[in-house]
């Protein structure tokens, strides 16, 4: 191992096939043997990792449809501060922002109502002149969304949790589509860390990337794994809602960017948030696994977090 702890053997995110569960049209939500199969391993992982690698269809449609978006995001990034300034929401993490010299990310909140789409592209294309951004937005938030609520049905069926909360769950779901610009290593080549250790607050984060390789999840041992750039791979990865839901059997990702090619990498995320409270199903409290969370008030806890510099923990905010 080197000095930055990365893993150079054998370790791998564990990757689900979801090709003939969903595609850019439609999703399988039947108890058909993939689904079962994909369900077990889903599970399993974010136990474990806190993640896995989702691989979608890749016949050639449907990889264009995940990958259109990154054609329009050298000219979005190249617009001006003061325009990427605009880019505000009233909810906190939704919009704009620049915490370091090498990466900045645009939000998109709502990103399934094709008018919030067109709301957000109008800020650097006005009078609609944005049919590419705006139409591959849509059709990349189409294909995450469909990701999300079907990994969301497998997690709550493979807990044996009512169907009746995993509707009202998905009913109360916030979504929030990011797009981040990574700044390529140095004219030296000298690796930076464009984003540092840390786990996602939200539910779940679904990241697609460009061909340029940055981020990196630590494992158990504390080694720390690449996410490998593939034009159908999506890395799911879930956060401290997961784990307050899940009275601590799915663990958040730790994950960091590192940044050593020098190319600029984008990477495009939906992040979910709870609009109300989350809290422990009854099913997932036993002799073994007492309650651990009172519920927790989502947008409170992202408040929390507001102009603080250090992380108030989910274990400090609403643990037991
Ligand atoms: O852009 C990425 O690949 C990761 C970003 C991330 O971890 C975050 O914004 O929380
Ligand atoms: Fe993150």
């Amino acid at each position: 191992m080197g000095v930055t702890g990365r893993n150079t053997q054998e370790a791998k995110i564990p990757v689900v096939d979801f090709s003939k569960i969903i595609n850019h049209t439609s999703s399988t939500t039947s108890s058909s043997s993939c689904w079962v199969e994909a369900r077990a391993q889903v599970c399993q992982a974010l136990e474990e990792y806190g993640c896995f690698v989702a691989t979608l269809s890749d016949a050639d449609a449907d990889a264009d449809e995940y990958n259109k978006i990154f054609g329009s995001l050298d000219e979005l990034f190249g617009f001006p501060k003061e325009i990427k300034l605009q880019n505000t929401y009233d909810k906190p993490f939704r919009g704009y922002h620049s915490p370091n010299d090498v990466h900045e990310g645009l939000g998109i909140d709502d990103p399934t109502n094709p008018q919030a789409i067109h709301n957000f592209a109008n800020l650097f294309w006005p009078n609609g002149n944005h049919p590419n951004f705006s139409e591959s937005a849509d059709g990349y938030a189409k294909v995450v969304v469909r990701l999300d609520e079907t990994v969301t049905r497998m997690i709550f069926e493979h807990y044996g949790v009512d169907n009746k909360w995993c509707e009202s769950h998905i009913g109360a779901t916030d979504y929030v589509l990011r797009l981040h610009k990574y700044d390529g290593a140095g004219a030296a080549g000298e690796e930076h860390m464009a984003l540092p250790e840390h786990t996602d607050m939200n539910l779940t984060t679904i990241i697609h990337q460009n061909h340029v390789n940055g981020l990196e999840v630590k494992i158990a041992n504390g080694e720390w794994v690449p996410f490998d750039v593939s034009p159908n791979s999506f890395i799911f990865m879930t956060g401290d809602g997961f784990q307050v839901w899940s009275n601590d059997r799915i663990k958040p990702c730790v994950h960091r960017v590192m940044m050593s090619d020098k190319e600029v990498r984008y990477s495009v995320l939906l992040s979910t948030f709870h609009s109300g409270t989350i809290s422990v199903p009854e099913e997932l409290i036993d002799d073994q696994h007492p309650l651990r969370y009172k519920p927790l008030n989502h947008l409170q806890y992202l408040a929390s977090q507001l102009g603080q510099n250090y992380r108030v923990c989910v274990n400090n905010f609403c643990g037991l």
